[in-house]
């Protein structure tokens, strides 16, 4: 692999340096308000008894203390009156900015979810999906075997899985597709 020099060297004693501001700004700075924060609770037992939540009303809903709520992004997600013909392919939908916003902002559109338990894994699936994606759609041309159609039907599970298995070919077109081997 070629090298760059860009002006920057790594010695050992740099790599230490790093290494320690990792561990002591990632670590020992958490472990530390932890260890603080419970013994400051163990010590006044009447604030460790204490629980935050209390009822409330959204969206006009009266949520009573302690009530678990589950919302059904499913039913969000396909909802005619939010999202035009809702359950056709229209990518184009989401060069919309507003459409687009997956972060847990919009509340039409939460795939990873949102709030303090959004996807721990959103930054990583984003750039996932987008290089796999198109690298498969770069690097080849697609078609189905003789004769099939593509089974659209969903499966039923924590993750909606389709019912039947992908089955498609790949034919390379790019013209230094050895590389890819
Ligand atoms: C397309 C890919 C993905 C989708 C659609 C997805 C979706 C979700 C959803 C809907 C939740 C629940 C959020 C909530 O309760 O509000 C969640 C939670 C979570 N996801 Fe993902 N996820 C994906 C990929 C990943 C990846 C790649 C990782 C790890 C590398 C990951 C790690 C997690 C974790 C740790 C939680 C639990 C977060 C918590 O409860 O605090 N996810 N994900």
């Amino acid at each position: 692999m070629e090298q760059k020099d860009i002006g920057i060297s790594l010695d050992l004693m740099k790599i230490k340096a790093i290494v320690m501001d990792i561990m002591i700004g990632g670590t020992d700075t958490t472990i530390t308000t932890v260890e603080w924060v419970m013994a400051e609770l163990l010590n006044t037992p009447q604030i460790m008894a204490k629980r935050p939540s209390q009822s409330a009303i959204v969206g006009g809903y009266t949520i009573p203390e302690g009530t678990k709520v589950f919302l059904n992004a499913y039913a969000i997600q396909r909802d005619p009156q939010v999202w035009e013909s809702p359950l056709e392919f229209q990518p184009e939908r989401f060069l919309n900015s507003t459409n687009l916003e997956y972060a847990g902002n919009n509340m039409n559109y939460l795939p990873f979810g949102s709030g303090r338990r959004i996807c721990a894994g959103l930054p990583l699936a984003e750039k996932m999906l987008m290089f796999v994606l198109a690298s498969l759609l770069h690097s080849f041309d697609w078609k189905l075997p003789e004769g099939e159609n593509v089974d659209l039907s969903e499966g039923f599970g924590l993750v909606i899985k389709k019912n039947e298995r992908l089955l498609a070919i790949p034919a390379p077109r790019l013209s230094n597709f050895e590389l890819y081997q």
